[in-house]
């Protein structure tokens, strides 16, 4: 029998990514989205393409066999698949993870295959499955929860492709870079074994991976946004044109790469051969990748476990240098009212409403006694000090 898998989000990641990888490995791709432009397009149409785009020119491959259903109007169909899937991967943005766990909790509880589904969330984020189990758990009734194991199996993943905005009018087709790395925790399948996907690294220990990413690519990534946003640079490749932006990011990178090295079993030639990877990377001209897309999400960005507070704490705890770090940490809280990015609105908010160390807690999850937490203080003083100067005053 054909293997299904569903996916959650068929955004930029989920269509040129996820979906990609499936559909090379056999798999009938269901997708499940709440935008009906996204879920009209892939239900009319039998096929779209994703373009890796690079300087030794374009490859294009064709994506087919997949169906769509949207989760808003159609949600007992969504179950239903789910209770004969093989595997549910979802890549909607770590903030969604609740909203997609009450239809998964009831697909699960519906099934009677011997061999439990797999779950992996591909989301930037440390522990996302870990995060989506919960709230899965939250959603399955008592009495199911112990027996859960026997019915599904789930495994945290660190997922690395630049998928862009894409423009207006590609439709369904997605253009990426040919870069992909995918690891995800075998150790959660225990005797079932995991599923057979050949563009997924299999790893019995995740962690390294995910902090080796996301303290690096997003890291190094979102201080070209912030940065480059400030000094008026529409893309990443633009922003790390720029001598200055590109020192700070080589500065920013070192203190992350300083933790990685010391905290996991990778040494410092690999991490800095690793550290140019990413730069040349994120330095593609042909993505077109905006600084404003980068950036989104500033309030997700700044918290605790993420790409500067998580490595800025870390490091404060071991007597690092982290004060690159704090600099990108208060270029990202000088991303506020920008449009369309509704965290960035609720970010000015914050700033605006509260004491400098009532917005730090706020916005960073540091406790008052970390080491780190004056230091971010200072940051959020200095930022708000600006605005109230700038004339729009704090209370
Ligand atoms: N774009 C990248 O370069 C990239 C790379 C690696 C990881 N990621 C991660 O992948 C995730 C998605 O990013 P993206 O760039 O594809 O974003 P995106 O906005 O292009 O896609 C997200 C999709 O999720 C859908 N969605 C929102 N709420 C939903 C719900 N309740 N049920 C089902 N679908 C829902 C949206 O409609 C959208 O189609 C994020 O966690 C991101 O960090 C992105
Ligand atoms: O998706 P975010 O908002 O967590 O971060 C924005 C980008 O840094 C990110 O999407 C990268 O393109 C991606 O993580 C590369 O693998």
């Amino acid at each position: 029998m054909e293997k299904k898998a569903i996916h959650f989000g068929g955004g930029n990641i989920g269509r040129g990514f996820v979906a990609e990888f499936l559909h090379t490995a056999g798999y009938e791709v269901v997708f499940v989205d709440v935008m009906d432009n996204i879920i009209s397009a892939l239900q009319n149409t039998k096929s779209y393409q994703v373009t890796e785009v690079s300087d030794e020119g374009e490859t294009t491959k064709t994506i087919t066999n997949y169906r769509a259903i949207n989760s808003k109007t159609n949600e007992s169909d969504v179950i239903n698949e789910i209770s004969t899937a093989s595997i549910v991967t979802c890549a909607v943005g770590p903030n969604i993870l609740k909203f997609i766990a009450p239809v998964i909790a009831k697909g699960i509880d519906a099934r009677t295959d011997a061999t439990p589904l797999a779950v992996v969330a591909c989301e930037n984020a440390i522990g996302a499955t870990d995060t989506l189990h919960q709230f899965i758990k939250d959603n399955t009734a008592q009495d199911r929860v112990g027996s859960l194991p026997d019915r599904a199996r789930f495994a945290n993943s660190a997922i690395d492709r630049i998928v862009p905005a894409q423009a207006p009018d590609s439709g369904l087709n997605v253009r990426i870079e040919k870069f992909y790395e995918w690891a995800v925790e075998s150790t959660p399948f225990g005797e079932f074994g995991h599923p057979e996907i050949p563009a997924i690294h299999w790893v019995s220990h995740l962690e390294p991976y995910i902090e080796r990413k996301l303290f690096t690519v997003n890291t190094g990534h979102a201080t070209a946004a912030y940065y480059g946003y400030h000094l008026g640079k529409k893309t990443i490749a633009e922003a790390l044109k720029d001598t200055y932006i590109r020192g700070i990011v080589r500065d920013v990178l070192q203190e992350t790469a300083s933790l990685i090295v010391d905290k996991h079993e990778i040494s410092a030639a690999e991490q800095q051969e690793y550290v140019e990877t990413i730069i040349t990377r994120i330095s593609n001209p042909y993505l077109e990748d905006t600084v404003e897309r980068v950036g989104r999400a500033p309030m997700r960005k700044v918290s605790r476990k993420e790409r500067f507070i998580g490595p800025a704490a870390q490091l404060a705890e071991r007597g690092g240098k982290f004060q690159s770090l704090l600099g990108s940490f208060e270029m990202a809280l000088r991303f506020q009212n920008v449009e369309g990015d509704e965290e960035s609105v609720e970010l000015a908010k914050v700033l605006k409403e509260n004491s400098p160390a009532d917005a730090a807690i706020r916005l960073t999850g540091l406790d008052r006694e970390h080491s780190l937490f004056p230091h971010v203080v200072k940051v959020v003083d200095d930022v708000q000090s600006d605005t109230k100067e700038a004339g729009q005053p704090r209370i």
